[in-house]
């Protein structure tokens, strides 16, 4: 099977805008940094969590984390999602990946998102999110991580997705491609 790092390597090859950075990180061969993030859509809303520390604080996103060792993929999202907002998914669907390459961490991150309209359970804060539901109109962006205005489109639309994403110092958004 192709992995994610083989079609990423292919779609920066393939774009000769990219940085030097994102080509010498994604064709290392480097092992990437397995993580989740789930999506809950009930058709017109959207649940996002405020993220209260760590990584991404102060961004609204969806639910997950840091694939552990011994964990599928999709365990991994289904626990994130109840040690985050409380609630555990019904219909988890593969959404799409992204792969993060930034500048100022060791290796590239690859997120697999996974997309649910409905769970049991109600969603509640937890010390390290706050669930808010957002109109799909309404999602805020501007307090959001910079490549998602570029993939929530597919997510919404129900369409599978695979992108790539360059960030230097962390959150400014500079090379991007969707596969
Ligand atoms: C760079 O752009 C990103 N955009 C979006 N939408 N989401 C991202 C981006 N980079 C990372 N993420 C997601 C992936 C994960 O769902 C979280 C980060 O997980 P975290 O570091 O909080 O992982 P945990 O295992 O929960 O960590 P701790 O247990 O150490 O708190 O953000």
């Amino acid at each position: 099977m192709e992995s994610c790092t083989d079609w990423a390597v292919q779609a920066v090859q393939q774009n000769g805008t990219a940085s030097e950075f994102v080509a010498k990180i994604l064709t290392s061969g480097m092992k990437r940094k397995l993580l989740t993030l789930v999506m809950i859509n009930d058709g017109s809303r959207v649940l996002l969590g405020y993220k209260k520390r760590g990584f991404g604080a102060g961004y609204y996103n969806g639910f997950g984390g840091k694939v552990e060792p011994g964990e599928t993929v999709r365990e991994a999202a289904q626990r994130e999602l109840v040690e985050e907002a409380c609630i555990s998914a019904q219909d988890l669907q593969e959404a799409g990946v992204l792969v993060f390459a930034f500048d100022d961490q060791p290796q590239p991150w690859e997120v697999h998102v996974f997309a649910a309209s409905s769970y049991v359970g109600e969603p509640a804060e937890t010390d390290e999110m706050r669930p808010v539901w957002f109109a799909h109109e309404e999602v805020p962006f501007d307090s959001m991580w910079a490549d998602d205005p570029i993939w929530y489109p597919y997510l919404l639309r129900q369409e599978h997705f695979r992108g790539v994403f360059a960030f230097q110092q962390t959150t400014k958004l500079v090379w991007n491609t969707m596969v």
